[in-house]
């Protein structure tokens, strides 16, 4: 049996599971996919291993729903944070070390998580979106009416044309809201859907809006609830001291055994 945690982050939602003993490394793709699969699984967008690491709290291994390892997940790590806390592992703050390397994270009021994120210092402008990487790699596009969109139809268009058809990305459709907030959806890579908020998107989405008019803070709008993105501004498309802020909660807890 597999004891689990389930978190939710603005609707982006994970299977974590505590690997400090290494009982749980050898979970195949097969098996990940099966348990983030929402009809024979657990359900969820990705999954975490919350792992042993010298020097460090832990460090955080994530997969994606597809089964498959992936990159930086910065609303998983809003989620591990409040994860190792629950565990009393932590206190209000953690060190960890993530697919992009060492991460801070605090534990705010109420259900509020902030997240470091490593720095950004290239945002690539194309002809009518960006490119840049915040720990995951995002397409940023901005548009009218984020709320009349495909997500899923347009997203996966972009993210299966020729110049990412190979190792994917994720795209983020982004409404600039009259108060200076941002509405963000994305079609998330390795779920090959619209989640409901992307961390690293949000982060990637907030700082395409920086480089005209660059406020230290951006609100962001999701499909799942509001997050921050806090920054310093260093030059057109150079950002750092960049923080992921918005709630993580728990949902519930179980265990699993995996078909034979
Ligand atoms: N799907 C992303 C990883 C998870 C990103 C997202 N869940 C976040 O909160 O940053 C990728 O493969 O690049």
């Amino acid at each position: 049996m597999i004891p689990f945690f389930k978190y939710q982050a603005t609707g982006n939602d994970f299977i974590l599971i505590d690997n400090r003993e290494g009982l749980y490394s050898g979970l195949t793709t097969e098996q990940v996919k099966w348990l983030c699969d929402r009809r024979f699984g657990i359900g969820a967008d990705g999954l975490m291993l919350l792992n042993k690491k010298q020097g460090y709290d832990f460090d955080m291994k994530y997969f994606n729903a597809d089964g498959r390892e992936g990159s930086m997940c910065g609303n998983g790590g809003r989620s591990i944070v409040r994860f190792a806390h629950k565990l009393r592992l932590i206190g209000h703050s953690a060190s960890f070390t993530a697919a992009d390397g060492e991460h801070e994270g605090t534990l705010g009021n109420g259900d509020w998580v902030r997240l470091h994120m490593n720095p950004v210092r290239a945002i690539k402008k194309e002809n009518d979106h960006f490119i840049l990487d915040t720990g995951s790699p995002h397409y940023v596009k901005h548009v009218e009416k984020v709320a009349d969109l495909d997500v899923a139809k347009e997203g996966a268009a972009i993210r299966y044309s020729a110049p990412f058809s190979e190792k994917g990305i994720n795209v983020n459709f982004v409404e600039l809201n009259g108060d200076g907030s941002i509405y963000v959806r994305t079609y998330e890579r390795g779920v090959e859907d619209e989640t409901y908020s992307c961390g690293t998107g949000v982060t990637a989405s907030a700082l395409v809006g920086a480089r005209s008019n660059g406020p230290g803070k951006v609100d962001v709008q999701t499909l799942g609830g509001r997050l921050q993105v806090e920054f310093t501004k260093v030059g057109d498309n150079d950002f750092e001291d960049i923080w992921l802020c918005g709630p993580a909660t728990f949902v519930f807890k179980g265990e699993i055994e995996l078909p034979l």
